[in-house]
């Protein structure tokens, strides 16, 4: 089933909480929407669920215009992090919940409605907790149950807003892939919220990244993370060094740094802003090759990789490298060294006054 939202306002009194969003979802993909506090991923998902009415725009499903259908009509699946398990029922009763309750023409036999639990609960790998209550589970298993009972109802299109965000980092990570490997069986649409960049990175087909109630870019993961198309976009996908300057007879001049800039001729004369990640600062043992030379202050080993803290010596700008633990080891340096630098991959935007 695909998801088609066209020009959606969103209005909570004067404040704009979705501004004219448009988005395509095809069949079978699962999109993360990702963004910082407040951008207006749990809005635009409840938009999607039928939860909150859209002011202006359209929703469809499946080509169906459901923008004034209810919840139930949209048949869509839910979990939202504050619409926890019913406490007094069972695992088994929970997920049996959304069956049970259809009106009696459409309601499973008995036999059928167990069957259909059994079958979820060893989809989600809980077969011998059916008897247990919430409170007798771990985190982890009780989203998996809420996932149980999402989809209990086989909906169209699943929608989960931060599904594991409660939850440590290393049930995360398995749940994560948990999720990837049930998706990719079931193949249901099913649109995600989450500000964590590498839950977005590592689960989605497609980042949908959003900012003040906008689109800010749409892409693969490897799209949006290698080829953001603006600052918000690069600064929000991960640890970036910024360095201002202008662009002259096509040459970037950022503090001491020139590089070549002849690609971005359009902005010759202008301020602008370059950017690049940590791990795109090579330490290089040629001094003439460098693009810049910095002393370092601190290192910080984590796991395979190193981070290095160094400031710029000539206009004494902080800057982050990062390198994989065995070139750190043959580099062999330390705090207080001077080293080379070279920019691997510089992105260079236009320096707007933030609006
Ligand atoms: N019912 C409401 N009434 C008034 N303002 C609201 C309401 N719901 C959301 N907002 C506002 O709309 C904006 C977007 O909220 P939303 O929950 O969609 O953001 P979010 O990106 O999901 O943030 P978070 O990651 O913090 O959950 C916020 O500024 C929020 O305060």
């Amino acid at each position: 089933m695909n998801i088609h939202i066209d020009q959606v306002i969103k209005r909570f009194g004067t404040f704009h909480a979705l501004n004219e969003i448009s988005l395509q979802i095809n069949p079978g993909e699962l999109v993360a929407l990702l963004g910082p506090s407040g951008s207006g991923k749990t809005t635009l998902l409840r938009v999607i669920a039928g939860l909150e009415s859209a002011d202006e725009g359209e929703v469809y499903i499946n080509g169906d215009n459901v923008t004034l259908d209810d919840v139930q009509k949209r048949q869509v699946g839910f979990v939202f992090q504050h619409y926890a398990l019913f406490r007094h029922m069972t695992v088994f009763e929970n997920v049996a919940f959304g069956l049970r309750v259809r009106p009696r023409r459409i309601r499973p036999a008995k036999a059928e409605i167990q069957a259909k639990v059994s079958e979820l609960l060893d989809l989600v790998q809980l077969r011998g907790l059916s008897n247990r209550y919430p409170d007798q589970l771990s985190g982890g298993q009780r989203q998996r149950v809420a996932l149980a009972r999402a989809l209990a109802v086989e909906p169209k299109v699943l929608l989960l807003d931060e599904p594991f965000g409660a939850l440590d980092t290393k049930v995360r990570r398995d749940l994560r892939q948990w999720l990837r490997k049930l998706h990719d069986e079931l193949a249901i649409t099913t649109v995600f919220v989450t500000h964590d960049q590498e839950e977005a990175l590592e689960l989605a087909d497609r980042v949908v990244v959003m900012n003040h109630g906008k689109i800010e870019q749409v892409g693969t993961p490897e799209e949006v993370y290698q080829s953001p198309l603006n600052p918000f976009v690069f600064d929000f996908m991960g640890s970036v060094n910024i360095f201002h300057g202008r662009i002259e007879d096509g040459i970037a001049k950022l503090g001491s740094i020139e590089v070549d800039a002849s690609t971005t001729k359009k902005l010759d004369g202008e301020a602008v802003v370059g950017y690049v990640r940590p791990h795109d600062v090579e330490i290089i043992t040629q001094k003439d090759e460098a693009d810049l030379e910095a002393k370092v202050l601190h290192i910080h080993p984590i796991g395979p990789t190193v981070r290095l803290e160094l400031t710029h010596v000539d206009d004494k700008e902080h800057i982050q490298a990062e390198v994989n633990r065995e070139d750190y080891e043959l580099l062999q340096i330390k705090s207080g060294d001077q080293v080379a630098l070279k920019l691997r991959k510089l992105a260079i935007f236009e320096d707007k006054v933030p609006s």
